[in-house]
């Protein structure tokens, strides 16, 4: 549960700035402050300016403890978030921007979106957009953690309560008819909750292995330091009896709603699906771009496997998961190193098995481009598919990778280095739009806070008979300000349901700005004009005196 406490969390409390160098405001803004009858906020100490900004931030999390003005924090002891003057040296400072010309604090009541743009908006234009997540990633990530948090009481009766750390099991196969093809064991896969951590962790079990040497688990210590975006991390590894037979456990990093190139490609439903259902290759359906995004992504895998001086052994349609949108990683590393362990003890062994790596890729590529997972049973009609529907180094790479001629994984990195920095340049403008959208969500929890404070202080039945809350007292206005937010009418008296309006007004509200607005009384009878500095005020004091009384 969120404690009360945390909407006491101190408010946002902007400062005055002004862009002269100096403390001192300008004359025009001094006026204008006169005029509102506001005294001047402190101005700017720069030795606590920085210092108090990311206190602020700690603050508004309502995790804060409360600066002082003693603080000796010395803004400049950060070297990181210090503008560096290129020009210091040169003496052509001149141009150069000093520090203390900047506008601080940032003025957190105005959204600045941040590219790329996916609309061109006037500048007064602003749609919901611009506020919230896009729709359909809010949808993916909450599907996401609907999945994690999914359990399944009716398997409880089946599977084991808990295997070591780990409880509430649910299966994550799609069928229950069990191959051994892959491993030489039936394998299932479960997701777990870790009674250590609290995260949910992916089982994978391997049925009736026997293990006969302890010391043949021990090489999971070695798989467990190979960190790669492309490889799903392994943990763990331990036999067990509790699944009523004797059965091997390995531990992963869980990625829900993944599925494998297998489902993918060749599923039920496949992305791309082979419109005459038969094992020879068909039109061109899976783009050319799609396939060097795997081809790289498996290529990065295998450099640090390689590197680490193992081999993957898992280069496997069903093998390798699609967590996200084009992102792949390695599954069940470790697994064949564990069951066959024979083949890690000398360096040879370990260097065919990398050779056999680059030549499962190959085929595995070869599938996936033509569509069938049965195309290297036809490789010559498969290469004369792939030369005619695609470009000419994607049909040499892959005939260089399934013959086993290209060398070892560092000469073939090389040889698709192109490739690799498209796959990149891609990889950063979805980094791009990703935090363009985590921008529109930064100031959302700061309006709950704000939104929770007014709850609790608007229509408070208790206040009926308190004078303040009368037409003629001083908290009136916050009444006549949450109708003019939520309860406006158009010249038709419709409702205006408009949620830039109430994030606008919001954000103004939270800053204290100096703006003013006009409320009416519910008669229309009176109008008073109030700045938005004045109602937070009274917010705070309003906020302020529930908190008394409820010690
Ligand atoms: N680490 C993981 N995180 C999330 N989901 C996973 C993970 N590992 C596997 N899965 C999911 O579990 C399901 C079963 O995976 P599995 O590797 O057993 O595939 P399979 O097609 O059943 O292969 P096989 O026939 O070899 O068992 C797949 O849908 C896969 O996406």
């Amino acid at each position: 549960m969120i404690s009360p406490k945390t909407a006491d969390a101190a408010p946002f409390t902007p400062k005055h700035t002004y862009s002269t160098g100096t403390a001192t405001p300008p004359i025009a803004q001094q006026l204008h402050d006169a005029a509102n009858g506001y005294s001047m906020a402190p101005a700017i100490d720069p030795q606590l300016y920085h210092h108090q900004s990311l206190q602020h931030g700690f603050e508004n999390m309502g995790l804060g403890e409360n600066t002082t003005a003693n603080t000796t924090m010395n803004a400049y002891d950060f070297t990181v978030g210090a503008p560096v003057n290129p020009y210091a040296q040169t003496g052509v400072d001149m141009f150069y921007q000093p520090q203390q010309t900047y506008q601080h604090p940032l003025n957190y009541h105005l959204y600045a979106p941040l590219a790329p743009y996916p609309q061109k908006l006037q500048p007064f234009q602003k749609n919901i957009h611009g506020f919230f997540l896009s729709d359909n990633l809010r949808e993916e990530l909450q599907k996401k953690i609907d999945a994690t948090l999914q359990t399944l009481p009716a398997v409880s009766s089946i599977l084991p309560p808990s295997i070591e750390e780990y409880h509430q099991l649910v299966p994550l196969d799609t069928s229950n008819q069990k191959s051994a093809q892959v491993f030489g064991y039936p394998s299932w896969a479960y997701k777990a909750f870790s009674s250590e951590d609290g995260n949910a962790y992916a089982l994978r079990r391997l049925e009736g292995f026997r293990l006969s040497n302890e010391a043949d688990i021990r090489i999971i210590q070695r798989w467990r330091k190979v960190l790669s975006a492309n490889i799903v991390t392994i943990y763990d590894a331990w036999t067990t009896t509790k699944f009523g037979d004797s059965s091997i456990v390995f531990v992963y990093d869980y990625h829900p709603l993944s599925k494998t190139l297998a489902e993918t490609h060749f599923g039920p439903n496949p992305r791309y699906p082979n419109p005459t259902r038969q094992h020879q290759p068909t039109g061109p359906i899976v783009p050319e771009q799609v396939l060097w995004s795997y081809i790289v992504q498996i290529a990065s895998a295998l450099k640090v496997i390689h590197s680490a001086g193992l081999a993957a052994r898992v280069i496997e349609p069903s093998k390798i998961l699609l967590t996200s949108k084009m992102r792949i990683r390695l599954n069940c590393c470790g697994i064949f190193d564990v069951i066959h362990p024979e083949t890690t003890r000398s360096q040879e062994s370990v260097r065919e098995c990398q050779q056999e790596d680059l030549t499962q890729l190959g085929r595995l590529m070869l599938s996936i481009a033509c569509n069938t997972p049965t195309a290297i049973q036809y490789p010559q009609k498969s290469m004369e598919y792939i030369g005619r529907h695609y470009s000419i180094q994607l049909r040499d790479s892959l005939y260089y990778l399934y013959t086993g001629s290209t060398k070892n994984i560092d000469e073939y990195v090389k040889s698709i280095a192109n490739q690799a920095f498209q796959n990149f340049d891609s990889a950063l403008h979805y980094e791009d739009s990703l935090e363009s959208a985590l921008s529109r969500e930064l100031e959302n929890g700061r309006l709950v806070r704000l939104l929770c404070k007014f709850g609790f202080i608007n229509e408070r039945p208790e206040y009926d008979h308190d004078p303040r809350w009368s037409e003629t007292g001083d908290r009136y206005y916050l009444k006549l300000f949450r109708d003019y937010v939520f309860h406006s009418v158009d010249e038709n008296n419709n409702p205006v349901v408009d949620m830039a309006h109430v994030l606008t007004c919001l954000n103004k509200l939270d800053a204290g700005v100096d703006e003013k607005i006009m409320l009416v009384s519910r008669d229309s009878m009176n109008c008073f004009v109030v700045t938005y500095k004045e109602l937070k005020r009274q917010v705070e004091s309003g906020f302020q005196d529930l908190s008394k009384s409820r010690r």
